[in-house]
């Protein structure tokens, strides 16, 4: 099922729905908004003020504080909320999906969604889940970028007696918004992304949350004199809490499994460090400067990230 696809013109989508504009939802409005790729986007959010900033940015063409109004005729609905209210929403929107429409969503867990969404999805809908492998540290409606997805990888969950042609349009919808799309199975998914993101993001709430504590013990030098390295960090660990809380307990098994792997890695360069085992450090840090330039020379990264608003904010 895994491989890489190709760009193909896209027939515009008649009615979009988005149910959550946060980040996610409003990317992907911006995003099809600027290309052309729904005659209309039905918007709906459960957060009363995120709806009404959503509709003073002007993201989409109507606003519903129910999600079952915002996804009535509409022939593809994607469900953009932190993946532990996925379950809710599959709910809430059951009755009003149109037969025929395709349900997919953009949570960075795949497996605890699924089960979660299709016991309550109508057997009349095609749910093929998905995952934009691009975000930022921000969050809600302003957050949105339209070009957030572009040359970023999208990640398709689709089950194995999928529709072969509502795959196509969903694949067809992703590249149109920039996104390089594969598709994988949700556990596949679920233990790739522990690595990639989820642990990474833990190691990050981490360090920042053991600098604090020792702040009071340092009387404010740990956070005044912290360098490059450690304000990568507070950028990651400055993500939103609803979404990670929500990773860590919905992709627990994937966390734990990368986390032991991790625990005695560091264990190893403890001892290599109380040792004086200097080769063994050379020797990997070796490593993992190849593979940071690997993943430069592949494009997929640039020494600066800029997602079009000028750098930080
Ligand atoms: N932030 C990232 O970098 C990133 C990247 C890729 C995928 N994701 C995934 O995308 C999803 C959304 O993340 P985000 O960063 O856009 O979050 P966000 O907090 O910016 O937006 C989430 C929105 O969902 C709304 N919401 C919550 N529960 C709801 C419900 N039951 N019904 C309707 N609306 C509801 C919230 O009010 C909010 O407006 C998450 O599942 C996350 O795992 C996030
Ligand atoms: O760049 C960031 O701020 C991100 O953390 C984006 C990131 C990631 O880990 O790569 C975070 C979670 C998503 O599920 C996908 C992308």
């Amino acid at each position: 099922m895994n491989g890489t696809v190709e760009t193909k013109d896209f027939q515009p989508i008649e009615r979009l729905a988005i149910i959550g504009i946060g980040l996610i939802g409003a990317s992907i409005a911006l995003g099809a908004r600027k290309r052309g790729l729904a005659r209309h986007i039905a918007i709906a959010d459960r957060s009363p003020t995120n709806l009404a900033r959503a509709e003073e940015l002007g993201l989409g063409d109507s606003y519903h504080a129910g999600a079952d109004a915002a996804v009535k005729d509409a022939d593809l609905v994607i469900c953009c909320v932190p993946v532990g209210a996925s379950g809710d929403v599959a709910r809430e929107i059951a009755r009003g999906l149109m037969p025929g429409a395709i349900v997919s969503d953009v949570g960075s867990v795949k497996g605890s969604v699924v089960a979660q969404m299709a016991p309550h999805l109508p057997k009349s809908v095609h749910f093929i889940p998905g995952h934009p492998v691009a975000g930022t540290e921000f969050s809600g409606p302003d957050a949105g970028l339209p070009d957030l997805f572009v040359k970023r990888w999208c990640i398709l969950t689709p089950p194995d007696d999928v529709d072969e042609s509502a795959k196509e349009r969903l694949i067809g919808f992703w590249t149109a918004l920039g996104a390089m799309v594969e598709c994988m199975s949700a556990e596949h998914h679920d233990l790739v992304l522990a690595i990639t993101s989820h642990v990474p993001h833990l190691i990050a709430y981490n360090i920042v949350g053991t600098a604090d504590d020792l702040e009071a013990v340092t009387e404010s030098e740990v956070m005044k004199f912290s360098a490059g390295g450690f304000r990568d960090f507070t950028r990651i660990a400055a993500s939103d809490p609803t979404m990670w809380r929500d990773v860590f307990l919905n992709n627990r098994e994937a966390v734990i499994e990368v986390l032991g792997r991790f625990t005695e890695d560091l264990i190893a360069l403890q001892r290599a460090i109380r040792w004086g085992e200097g080769d063994k450090l050379f020797d990997l840090f070796t490593r993992t400067r190849a593979i940071r330039r690997g993943i430069i020379d592949l494009g997929q990264e640039t020494e600066a990230p800029d997602f079009g608003r000028g750098g930080e904010r």
